[in-house]
């Protein structure tokens, strides 16, 4: 399943328009927040179809009948780029338990990439949602060896993707990959350049959200 967040107009819309903006985008506190502010909208959403159960609340005067998440989800994200995303998913979902993989673009001379994979830190995910922040869905490939290896650490109930750009080649990759997928995205743009960048996008998510690293 695939949710598009700006798809009827919001202020998620005018987030992105900021995370895009090369004259907005360099504050990178203001990039930072953007970023964060979508993974609480992702959030709010995926707690509506998250499992509950019944409670009895104490107040001051009397008590009262509720409900609460049953089983607290499990939210992980690929450093660094994902950290923002993931801290905003972390600020609604704030009982949860977290998870990080380390992937990294490694260049050739011709400046083409592979994914190098080389940490994985994570609570258990069995019998539990696992929420896999990963700002920019590009080719879908590092999201694909994250989760893969993600999933080693047992079965989940339900497997949620967020990101705040993807690109439909990527989104149609992770879907084949994980037809039972719920995908969130802020907004789908449709092109992908030779490098594996999103196009239009927004740039280097990382570097924006952190300085310009050094290539490797
Ligand atoms: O466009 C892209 C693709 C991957 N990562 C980014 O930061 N930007």
């Amino acid at each position: 399943m695939l949710t598009i967040l700006s798809q009827n107009f919001s202020l998620v819309n005018e987030w992105i328009n900021e995370l895009r903006n090369v004259q907005v985008q360099h504050d990178r506190m203001r990039f930072r927040r953007n970023m964060e502010r979508i993974g609480e909208i992702a959030a709010f959403e995926i707690s509506k179809g998250l499992e509950v159960r019944d409670v009895e609340i104490q107040t001051p005067l009397d008590t009262i009948k509720s409900r609460e998440i049953a089983v607290q989800p499990v939210i992980t994200t690929i450093l660094r780029a994902g950290v923002p995303l993931f801290e905003g998913i972390l600020n609604y979902l704030d009982r949860a338990d977290c998870g990080f993989v380390a992937a990294y673009r490694k260049h050739d001379a011709n400046d083409y990439f592979s994914i190098k994979q080389d940490y994985l830190t994570c609570p258990s995910i069995e019998g539990r949602p696992l929420i896999v922040a990963d700002p920019m869905l590009a080719t879908g490939a590092s999201l694909i060896e994250a989760i893969k290896d993600l999933l080693t650490n047992g079965n989940p109930t339900q497997l949620h993707i967020v990101a705040a750009i993807a690109s439909r080649q990527g989104v149609e990759t992770v879907q084949n990959a994980y037809p039972d997928a719920h995908i969130w995205v802020g907004a789908i743009d449709e092109n992908l350049t030779s490098k594996g960048y999103i196009t239009p996008g927004l740039g280097d998510a990382g570097d924006l959200s952190y300085g310009e690293k050094l290539q490797r």
